[in-house]
């Protein structure tokens, strides 16, 4: 028996997962690390501990299944993405904390770039925005504040990478600096077109070229682990950033085919094809994943940045209830919201709308509004932002979404998946494994090295759960559609 060991390195924690050849989970292991918050806007990681609880949950995952070195078939890695580590070549060692993908301490120097008129060329080649969310504007940062960081890095003295290849040049005892092009994609300074570093991108951002990684494909080959991590060498055969591993991990394959992670925040991926089409709608477009020598795959994307925040918002903060569970049963005790929108712009707006000041509001209390109101707002307000999303991604497509598959925390919750499917139209389905993003990476690897022969293989092992089916008149939809906008245009540009 074969297994593939697959490295989840999120946000908040790193995980290892077993799976075996019929992509089932063998064993999981996570541990948390900490979370550095130096001043207000600004998230840090130390890059030395995300590798120490990656290999320590690795490890502690093979000793739990009691799975030997040499029955691994191959290691496949999955992180969180745009996150920039920049470490010296030589000693190993990162030069200053990782700077996390929340943190927005560059926003200046981006709105400097598009006050220049730049935004068209760099959307044009990475399909992005200008934004402090991806990396380039953070490795410039480093460079200019960490002493004699900028001189070095010209000179090829240090290396810089997103969370992927952090962990490969360890796994591989700093034999390998290489990143995958799904997360070369999320860094503004990859052509996505091409899959190459473009020469344009480093100077408008002012990125030496000396201190990038190769740029490979996701499905390949990432050279072996060092012997003495595991007591032999195991090939690194499938890398790609959390989202895109998910949608693969899902058998998104088919252009227009779309999944949902529903975890703190909400990711919405489309499936788009070979092809870099742009969005008109105020979506990005984004490397999905490139298997071998073939084509990339393309995806269109859109971030809701609170989705379950907003339950343990409710938990943590208002103390509506002990578990986010528990939210199903008090929203399911009211026949509907009672004429209550809560929009969740805690931290401002994401796609479509990228409002930064926007903040959150709840509008159409009466005397009659209860706590299970409240709770059916949250929920419904999580639903009503993927479904702005996917009505973006439908209209830029060009293609009726088919149906949407999810996964996360809180695509457990039986009613906000219904309201999901009633709002979007469309069949929302949930699968038996929701750890899709480990299992994306999974399948990268694995068929890197035979271990599943091909896409329609792994379609097969993609196995439904349960799916929830649109019962909504279009009457119904477009009125609660209606109310929703005129609550989200009230929350928007509150902070200014
Ligand atoms: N039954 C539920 N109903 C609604 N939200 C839930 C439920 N269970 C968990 N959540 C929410 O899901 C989120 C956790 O999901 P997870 O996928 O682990 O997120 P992340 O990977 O972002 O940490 C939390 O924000 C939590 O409030
Ligand atoms: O680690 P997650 O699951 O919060 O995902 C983070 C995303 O990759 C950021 O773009």
């Amino acid at each position: 028996m074969k297994y593939i060991l697959s490295l989840d390195q999120g946000t908040t924690s790193s995980r290892a997962l077993l799976f075996n050849h019929r992509a089932q989970v063998v064993a999981l292991e996570q541990m948390e690390f900490r979370q550095f918050y130096p001043s207000p806007g600004r998230v840090e990681h130390d890059a030395e501990e995300i590798w120490r609880t990656q290999l320590a949950v690795a490890r502690a995952c093979l000793r739990k299944a009691g799975v030997r070195p040499e029955e691994l078939a191959a290691v496949g890695v999955t992180n969180q993405r745009e996150t920039t580590v920049i470490w010296d070549r030589k000693t190993g060692r990162p030069i200053a904390p990782a700077i996390v993908w929340q943190d927005r301490r560059t926003s200046e120097q981006c709105e400097a770039l598009v006050t220049r008129g730049l935004e068209e060329v760099v959307q044009g080649k990475t399909g992005l925005r200008i934004d402090s969310y991806f990396s380039a504007t953070k490795i410039a940062w480093l460079l200019d504040r960490v002493p004699g960081a900028r001189e070095r890095a010209e000179k090829g003295e240090l290396a810089f990478g997103t969370v992927d290849t952090w962990l490969i040049w360890n796994l591989t005892g700093g034999k390998v600096h290489a990143t995958d092009v799904s997360n070369a994609s999320r860094t503004l300074l990859c052509d996505i077109h091409t899959c190459r570093w473009d020469d344009e991108l480093l100077q408008i951002f002012n990125v030496p070229a000396a201190i990038l990684p190769e740029i490979r494909p996701s499905s390949g080959d990432f050279g072996v682990t060092a012997e003495y991590l595991f007591g032999r060498t195991v090939p690194i055969a499938g890398v790609a950033g959390d989202q895109q591993a998910a949608t693969f991990g899902q058998a998104c394959f088919d252009p227009g085919c779309a999944k949902n992670t529903y975890g703190t925040g909400g990711f919405l991926l489309m499936n788009i094809g070979e092809e870099a089409k742009l969005s008109n709608h105020r979506l990005i477009t984004t490397v999905g994943w490139s298997i071998g020598e073939n084509r990339p795959v393309y995806a269109s994307e859109g971030s809701v940045f609170i989705a379950g925040a907003v339950v343990q918002w409710l938990r943590d903060g208002l103390q509506f209830f002990k578990s986010a569970e528990e939210i199903e049963d008090l929203a399911g005790s009211v026949p509907d919201n009672g004429g209550v929108y809560l929009v969740p712009a805690f931290v401002g707006l994401g796609a479509p709308h990228w409002d930064a000041d926007a903040r959150g509001l709840m509008i159409g209390l009466t005397r009659g509004t209860t706590r299970a109101h409240i709770a059916r707002a949250a929920l419904e307000g999580i639903a009503f932002q993927c479904a702005e999303v996917l009505d973006a991604m439908g209209r830029d497509a060009r293609m009726p979404l088919k149906e949407l598959r999810v996964d996360g925390g809180a695509s457990r919750n039986n009613l906000l998946m219904q309201f999901q499917a009633d709002l979007s139209g469309v069949p929302v389905i949930r699968p038996a494994i929701t750890e899709t993003t480990a299992l994306g990476a999974a399948f990268l690897a694995g068929l890197a090295v035979g271990l599943w022969a091909d896409q329609e293989e792994i379609s097969s092992l993609w196995r439904v759960d349960r799916v929830f089916e649109p019962a909504m008149s279009d009457d119904e939809r477009d009125s609660l559609m209606n109310q929703w906008e005129r609550a989200v245009g009230r929350a928007r540009k509150w902070n200014t």
